[in-house]
């Protein structure tokens, strides 16, 4: 370069004032200056020259020898480029593009630096923008991408199946892994496909038929059908609805798909439960209830039949052998009686031993009792169970519908009507109803609304009737008799109204009453005199007859030996273990026990076997018969040569002429009762004398 090129190209760098360019000494001592390096750092030449510039950097790039290491990098490698924060004069700062080239004279000996600043400020924070915004966008980015797995994760958890279609071109734009369940089919045959290409024809017009319904009307759609999937055979219960896009042209078809099987399996169990008995599975009560009045309700002019049937003594089998066995007796009894009837009869069993049937359309009352007759037969025969060989007896009322009695209710009450006849006239038969069973009822209701009343107005009474010991004429005790004062029909006799007490259990609390009043009284006697209380079979259903009888005594303080309890053969009939049981648990009590009105009913000598009886009753009936007849003579004698050697003690009930006292005492007879000794009376009266007059 010759000098005038040398001067031009120096003018040139100088004047150049975008650009810092100076140059430095081996050493970093500035060593000349251009108008740019004025421009950009605020020194002029004058100040600056022969000044380091490490005076550019800041304290720490200083502490840290940036400059330095800068200007050793252009030295070995002939150029260093870099960017940092430079310091003007005043301190400010700026960003800097700084390239460093080495000079080296022509024998290759380092003699400086060729040192180019920019200031690159503006640039960098445009940059600096750009990154901020690509930054921003890319988090945006990841943040949609993330709420789109949010919500991919949610509808494919949904535990429903959900298929959305386009409302226009039917194409299944989205489901979820519940729905790919219902199909055989991979995801990829489904999405941007119609039903129809990707399912089975059943499901496809049912997805089809619904869409159809819920995209022509608003609101939600819903359809349930049983449908062959690829889980099998399964009810389905779909809702549909459109859904309006962002954009009016872009309409949704949703469809929420429920797999409702195990549900509508579960509903069919409950509502069977609901109508079937758990025991033996037949229709309950509540199912009787509806056959009857859909067979009411039928247009068939012939009648229906309703039959209530009941177990005889059912309760014994349960006494002797527990509820386990009575169960499988229902059990065997429900099928027996079932395999009789035709399918459309409805047999239910409506309570415990009680069942009922609904013979629909049946012509005459004839014809029902054939069907009741066949079902005592097949009843009949012994059920083995454990090894038991059980027999149990079948009670059955049946009616027919008329135009009077048409109602379930009317039905089912006119047929235990006649249940209860069947009952009453032995059991183990069958009985039609007829009016006349209708005002028994009537009036047995009658006496036992004013029997509720007479027990809560203290209309109940107690008579005591003497019993003597013949020898002497003394009152060794007396036996307590019911009165009901009736404040309209007067004095009623028990004979009118414990049947009534019994069939509708009031008799537990008339029992009880007895009980607790005569022990009152007799405790409330000058002598020691027994007092005697009839029991009802019935009381023995109840459990806590023993409960009573000890309430009675400790209330009263009566002395245990001084009660005694009098029980009809019945008691003991079909051998009742749990009414023995019963027995002797009274007995254990101190209190006696007496066998009431022996030699009616079903009068076996063996029954005084069954149970160490403390005194027999001979029935009054042989009493008054005794003089004419000589078989009640034979019987008397027969059952006190028996007591004698059982050493049980004989009462003769009844007695009412002195012959009639003087043949007995004859036949060994030791206690005795009648009008001849006293008639029941009030307890005020009991002490008059025994033959007074004034007896009633
Ligand atoms: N094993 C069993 N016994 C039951 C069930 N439900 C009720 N019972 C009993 O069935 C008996 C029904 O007795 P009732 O019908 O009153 O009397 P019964 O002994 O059959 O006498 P009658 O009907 O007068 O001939 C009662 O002892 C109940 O405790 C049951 O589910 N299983």
């Amino acid at each position: 370069m010759d000098k005038n090129a040398d001067i031009m190209y120096r003018m040139l760098v100088q004047s150049v004032i975008d650009y810092a360019i100076y140059m430095l000494e081996p050493d970093g001592t500035v060593a000349n200056w251009n108008a740019g390096a004025q421009r950009a750092k605020g020194y002029v030449a004058e100040e600056i020259v022969g000044k380091n510039f490490a005076l550019f950097y800041s304290a720490e790039d200083r502490q840290q020898g940036v400059p330095q290491r800068g200007l050793e990098i252009a030295a070995t490698k002939g150029r260093f480029e870099t960017q940092g924060l430079r310091y003007r004069k005043d301190g400010s700062a700026f960003w800097a593009h700084v390239v460093i080239d080495a000079i080296h004279d022509d024998d290759g000996t380092l003699i400086g630096f060729a040192k180019i600043t920019r200031d690159i400020t503006e640039r960098r924070a445009w940059e600096q923008e750009q990154l901020k915004a690509k930054e921003l966008a890319e988090k945006q980015s990841a943040k949609m991408s993330a709420l789109s797995k949010f919500l991919d994760n949610i509808i494919a958890n949904i535990p429903s199946s959900v298929i959305v279609e386009d409302a226009i071109t039917r194409e299944i734009l989205l489901v979820n892994d519940k729905a790919l369940q219902l199909f055989s089919v991979p995801k990829s045959l489904i999405v941007h496909h119609r039903p129809h290409e990707c399912m089975s024809a059943e499901l496809s017009d049912y997805f089809n038929s619904l869409g159809d319904v819920a995209l022509r009307n608003e609101g939600v759609h819903e359809r349930e059908q049983l449908l062959l999937t690829a889980r099998g055979e399964r009810i389905l219960h779909t809702k549909a609805t459109s859904i309006n896009g962002e954009d009016a042209l872009q309409n949704y078809l949703m469809l929420i798909v429920e797999d409702v099987t195990d549900q509508r399996a579960a509903d069919a169990r409950i509502h069977h439960m609901a109508h079937h008995d758990n025991l033996t599975s037949l229709p309950n009560r509540i199912l009787f209830r509806q056959r009857l009045s859909e067979a009411l309700r039928s247009e068939d002019r012939r009648s229906n039949a309703t039959l209530c049937l009941d177990l005889d003594n059912f309760k014994n089998v349960n006494d002797a052998l527990g509820h386990q066995v009575g169960d499988e007796l229902l059990r065997a009894v429900a099928k027996r009686l079932r395999n009789t009837l035709r399918d459309q009869d409805t047999l239910a069993r409506i309570g415990g031993d009680e069942f009922a049937i609904v013979l629909p359309s049946v012509q005459s009352e004839a014809e029902a009792s054939v069907v009741a007759q066949r079902l005592i037969e097949v009843i009949r025969p012994p059920v083995n169970i454990e090894g038991n060989n059980l027999s149990v007896g079948l009670s059955v009322g049946i009616v027919l519908s008329t135009p009077d009695i048409n109602t379930p209710e009317q039905m089912l009450r006119c047929a235990d009507m006649a249940l209860y006849e069947a009952k009453r006239n032995g059991r183990n038969r069958f009985e039609h109803f007829t009016l006349e069973m209708d005002d028994i009822a009537r009036s047995r209701r009658l006496i036992e609304n004013d029997l509720r009343d007479a027990l809560s107005n203290r209309q109940l009474k107690l008579y005591y009737q003497p019993i003597t010991n013949g020898d002497q004429h003394t009152i060794i005790g007396y036996e307590a008799l019911m009165r009901w004062h009736h404040p309209v029909k007067g004095v009623i006799m028990p004979n009118d109204f414990i049947h009534v007490a019994e069939e509708t259990g009031l008799i537990h609390m008339l029992g009880a009453y007895a009980l607790y009043e005569a022990c009152r009284e007799a405790a409330s006697w000058e002598g020691q005199q027994s007092v005697s209380v009839n029991l009802s079979p019935l009381q023995f259903k109840n459990s806590s007859l023993l409960s009573v009888v000890e309430g009675a005594l400790r209330e009263s303080g009566l002395e245990p030996q001084r009660l005694e309890l009098e029980i009809t053969e019945s008691v003991l009939l079909d051998d009742n273990l749990g009414n023995i049981r019963t027995l002797n648990s009274l007995k254990a009590l101190g209190v006696k026990i007496a066998l009431d009105d022996f030699g009616t009913g079903y009068s076996s000598l063996s029954y005084l076997r069954s149970f160490p009886f403390d005194k027999i009753k001979i029935d009054k009936s042989f009493i008054n018969d005794m003089g004419d007849s000589r078989e009640a003579l034979a019987i008397i004698r027969a059952i006190t040569g028996m007591s004698r050697s059982l050493d049980i003690q004989i009462t003769a009930e009844g007695v009412e002429n002195s012959e009639q006292f003087a043949k007995l005492q004859e036949e060994g007879c030791t206690l005795f009762q009648g009008y001849l000794f006293g008639r029941p009376q009030p307890s005020e009266q009991r002490l008059k004398k025994l033959d007074s007059d004034e007896s009633e």
